[in-house]
C-alpha cells in the first residue's frame, strides 16, 4: 500500500461504521488484547457510494444530445439512446432495480440532455447503492466487500470511483493498489469470465483496432483510488468473480473517459465475497529495477491462475 492510503476503512470519510452486529465472527490479525474487545464492532462497516473527482487539466467533453423520451424509455421503441445500444435497451427492470441483460463494449445510458425521468431504466447505473453492503477484514487478502443481501445476475454493484487522472501521472506508482485503467475495449476481451460472457456483442466499430494483430492504444486515463474512494476500492481479484467491470457512458460518449462500473455476473448470496478478475497479464508488473513483480493469487478458486500479476 501507498504512504497516502487510509489504511482502514473506518478512517475513510466514506465509509460508515455500522453498530448491527453479524452471526459471524471476522478475523482481526492485529488480535491485541485491548483491541479484541472493540474488534467485533470496528470490523463492520457499512458504505457509501460516491462520485469521481477530476484531476486538474482534464477537461470532461460537454454533454451531448439526448433522446426525447417521456418517462421512461422502455415504453419507447424509437428511443435514440435504445439505438446507440444496438436497438434494444441494455437493461431490463425487476423489482425496479434495472439489470444488465449481458456484458456490452460500451453501455449507452440516458444522460443529462433526456428527457425521460430520473428513474428510467436506462439510468441503472446513476440509482446508487442497491444492496446492503459491508467492508470487512478477509482471512488473505487484506479488507474485502460482501453482501447482505442475495444479488441477483445483471444487477449492478457499484462504480469504481476515485480521482480521474492521465495514466502517465501514475506510471511507476508500483506501490500504489487502486488504480484502475479506463480501457473498455480491454475490459470487453479481458481475461476468462468475462471473455467467456461477453458472447458475440463486440458491436462497437469505434473501440476495434484496424486490424486485430495490431496491439490497441494504452489506455490514457485511469481511477486512482489510492488517496480518496469508494468501499469499491475495497473489492478483491478472484479468478473465479462473481462480479464483471462494465464501462457506461452517460453524458458524454468518449469511450477513453467511460464510466468504470461493476455488475453482478451470477446470484450472489448474503455474506459471500464480492471480487472481480483484475485481468492482470502475468508478468506484466515491472519494477524501477527491471524485475518481474510477482503477486500470489489467495482467491481460493478451483481454477485459480495461482498469481495476480
Ligand atoms: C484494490 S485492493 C483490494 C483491497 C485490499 N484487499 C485492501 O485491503 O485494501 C488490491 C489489493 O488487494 C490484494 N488482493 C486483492 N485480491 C487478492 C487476491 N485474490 N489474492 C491476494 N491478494 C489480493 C492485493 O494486495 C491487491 O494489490
Amino acid at each position: 500500500m501507498g504512504t497516502n492510503l487510509r489504511p482502514y476503512p473506518w478512517q475513510d470519510p466514506w465509509v460508515k461504521m455500522a453498530t448491527h452486529t453479524l452471526p459471524i465472527q471476522v478475523g482481526w490479525p492485529w488480535a491485541a488484547k485491548p483491541m479484541g474487545r472493540i474488534a467485533g464492532f470496528i470490523n463492520r462497516c457499512f458504505v457509501y457510494s460516491k462520485s469521481l473527482k477530476i484531476s486538474k487539466g482534464i477537461k470532461i467533453p460537454s454533454d451531448c444530445a439526448g433522446c426525447d423520451c417521456e418517462g421512461d424509455c422502455a415504453n419507447n421503441k424509437n428511443c435514440s439512446c435504445a439505438q446507440l445500444n444496438g436497438s434494444d435497451l441494455p437493461y431490463v427492470s425487476f423489482k425496479n432495480i434495472g439489470r444488465l441483460v449481458e456484458p456490452k463494449a460500451v453501455v449507452f445510458e440516458c444522460g443529462a440532455n433526456c428527457s425521460c425521468n430520473r428513474n428510467c431504466v436506462n439510468r441503472t447505473s446513476q440509482q446508487g447503492l442497491q444492496h446492503r453492503l459491508e467492508v470487512f477484514k478477509t482471512a488473505s487478502k487484506g479488507w474485502g466487500v460482501r453482501t447482505w443481501d442475495t444479488i441477483l445476475p445483471g444487477a449492478p454493484i457499484c462504480e469504481y470511483v476515485g480521482v480521474l487522472k492521465r495514466t502517465e501521472e501514475v506510471d511507476g506508482l508500483l506501490h500504489n493498489n487502486y488504480i484502475f485503467d479506463i480501457d473498455c475495449l480491454q475490459t470487453m476481451k479481458g481475461l476468462d469470465g468475462r471473455e467467456k460472457r461477453a458472447g458475440s456483442d463486440m458491436n462497437m466499430p469505434s473501440l476495434h483496432a484496424e486490424n486485430d494483430s495490431e496491439a490497441p492504444p494504452a489506455p490514457e486515463y485511469c481511477i486512482d483510488a489510492g488517496s480518496v474512494g469508494s468501499f469499491a476500492r475495497f473489492i478483491n481479484h478472484s479468478c473465479n468473480p462473481n462480479l464483471f467491470v462494465q464501462c457506461v457512458l452517460t453524458n458524454h460518449h468518449d469511450v477513453k473517459l467511460a464510466k468504470v462500473m461493476l455488475f453482478a455476473a451470477d446470484t450472489i448470496l448474503p455474506l459471500q465475497e464480492l471480487c472481480y478478475d483484475y485481468g492482470y497479464v502475468l508478468n506484466s508488473v515491472v519494477s524501477a529495477d527491471g524485475e518481474i513483480v510477482k503477486l500470489p493469487c489467495c482467491c481460493g478458486a478451483p481454477d485459480c491462475r495461482k498469481r495476480l500479476y
